[in-house]
């Protein structure tokens, strides 16, 4: 999942941009970039590091122009240490074209050499939204091939863009001296959803929140396999451009990713989080009796709503035993198991007195590598805790993702190849309890009557798109693997010097 936003307008767009990647900063910590257009002509900056990080004044007065987009970057592909694989991308044909991406192609490997040998396209980064622009590049010069380029072929070349790439993919992209164009993978895995202003001003983005945020009503959420053009003079145009679209959303948002004030193809995550609270609730009543428990703490900080809602299920009270430091990002988007480890307790500090003599129920939205749990458990026990019970509003993750979310190996999951013993001794956890797979799903979709189904691979096995190839797994994994060797080697390298600097 990375952060996406686009903006048409009649004013300025660099600050809007800015603040609605502020709004998107929980998507993707490890780059941001904005691209302005002001007539044909491009301005860019991009760089490693969080959106207030990135963007200095300077930066900020170099981006003009009424039209943009903007990205902030969590890497499913390539490297977080890698500055150019940052986003936008750009390529000067034809017309100038820049683009931003959330999401993960499957077949990256592959398109990457039919790029060169085909199309005679060179990539130069490991990144698959380079991948993404060129062979939208190259479908549009296929298309408008002598002609004016005009809605329809633009919508023929997003056609033909989606009959090539294969994976999850949200994309926003600028067509210099034509407009605004985004476009939702046919499964519709990945969010991205548009809205206006009262001015008319015009925003497509990956979550609502950033629409709200930044004074723009929700219109819509761009539909499975649908582009969107809208032109420089801010008419909008819409296309279905696949066959057999369906809404499959991925699951993982509504668990961690987004942020609980954003609603999502008709969903609040809010509202999904309280749902899986309660059958969570149901699922504990059925395994321990909650007279065993004193007090339902949180593991801040998105598994608040489940755990208020667990707790009034159960009659228990709801207390806060943890404090986060704000300063600290999101430990389980950081490149590197070293970084994230530490930043646990960097993160988060226990209130002894919540815990001393007590039975605690601690409650986390998910547990995927069990770095937050092991520590949080120890932590628990460390500030007096009689009885430390776990709960995850999640089900067990124990498969890869290859949708947008960085665990592209199943040997990283705690869950994988363990039982629930296995993994409650692990944890060091008194008992532990975790959602169930159909209930989760169950609750979730009552709230969108219509949907088709999740994308809940990391949790049943079931890849939705249905043309993962054993191949694209292990060439996936392996790139991946190696990638990460190389964000492992850098993250310890910074830590080292941290504690050198620190001691
Ligand atoms: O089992 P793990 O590999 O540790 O991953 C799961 C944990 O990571 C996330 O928290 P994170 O700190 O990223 O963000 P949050 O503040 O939104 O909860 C998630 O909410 C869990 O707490
Ligand atoms: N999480 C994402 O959406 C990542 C986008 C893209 N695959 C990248 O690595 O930059
Ligand atoms: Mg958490």
């Amino acid at each position: 999942m990375c952060g996406i936003v686009g903006v048409l307008s009649k004013q300025p767009v660099n600050q809007l941009i800015y603040d609605a990647l502020l709004l998107l900063q929980h998507r993707g910590q490890d780059a941001a970039g904005i691209v302005t257009m002001q007539g044909n002509k491009c301005f860019m900056h991009k760089a490693r590091g969080m959106v207030r990080d990135v963007f200095r004044t300077r930066n900020m007065r170099a981006l003009p122009g009424t039209v943009g987009l903007g990205q902030v970057r969590y890497p499913t592909a390539g490297n977080a240490y890698n500055e150019e694989e940052a986003q936008p991308f750009y390529v000067n044909a034809p017309f100038g074209l820049v683009l931003v991406h959330n999401g993960n192609l499957t077949n990256a490997h592959a398109l990457k050499d039919e790029l060169f040998q085909n199309d005679r396209r060179h990539i130069n980064t490991e990144s698959d939204t380079e991948v993404l622009i060129n062979v939208l590049a190259h479908e549009i010069e296929r298309v408008a091939r002598d002609l004016p380029l005009t809605p329809d072929s633009i919508f023929e070349a997003v056609r033909a863009v989606q009959k090539r790439i294969k994976g999850s993919y949200a994309v926003i992209a600028l067509i210099a001296g034509h407009g605004l164009l985004a476009f939702r993978d046919p499964f519709g895995i990945r969010p991205l959803c548009f809205g206006q202003a009262e001015d008319g001003e015009f925003m497509v983005a990956s979550e609502s929140v950033a629409l709200e945020g930044t004074g723009h009503k929700l219109v819509r959420d761009v539909a499975p396999g649908e582009a969107l053009f809208i032109d420089t003079a801010g008419r909008v145009h819409t296309q279905q451009c696949n066959d057999n679209p369906t809404l499959n959303p991925c699951m993982f948002e509504f668990v961690y990713l987004a942020r609980p004030d954003s609603v999502m193809d008709g969903i609040s995550v809010y509202q999904a989080r309280l749902n899986m609270g309660e059958t969570l609730a149901q699922r504990l009543i059925s395994t321990m009796p909650p007279s065993d428990i004193d007090v339902v703490i949180p593991i801040p900080e998105s598994s608040r709503p489940s755990a208020m809602q667990l707790a009034h299920r159960i009659g228990k009270p709801y207390r806060e035993g943890f404090v986060k430091n704000r300063y600290v990002g999101r430990t389980f988007i950081m490149p590197g198991q070293g970084a994230r480890k530490k930043s646990v307790r960097q993160k988060l500090n226990a209130i002894g007195l919540e815990f001393k003599g007590r039975n605690v129920l601690l409650v986390d939205d998910s547990i995927v590598r069990g770095t937050t749990s092991k520590e949080i458990v120890q932590m628990a026990r460390e500030a007096g805790a009689r009885k430390v019970y776990l709960a995850s509003a999640a089900p067990p993750v124990r498969y890869p993702n290859v949708y947008g979310i960085d665990m592209p190996t199943s040997e990283e999951l705690i869950a994988h190849n363990r039982t629930i013993e296995e993994i409650r001794a692990y944890i060091g956890a008194d008992a532990l309890i975790y959602q169930d797979v159909d209930a989760m799903k169950r609750v979730v979709a009552a709230l969108r009557p219509g949907l088709n189904g999740f994308e809940a691979s990391c949790f049943d096995g079931q890849y939705v798109t249905g043309d993962v190839s054993v191949e694209d797994f292990a060439t996936i994994q392996a790139q991946r693997k190696s990638q990460g060797d190389e964000e492992e080697d850098s993250a310890r390298s910074r830590l080292a010097l941290q504690s050198r600097a620190e001691g």
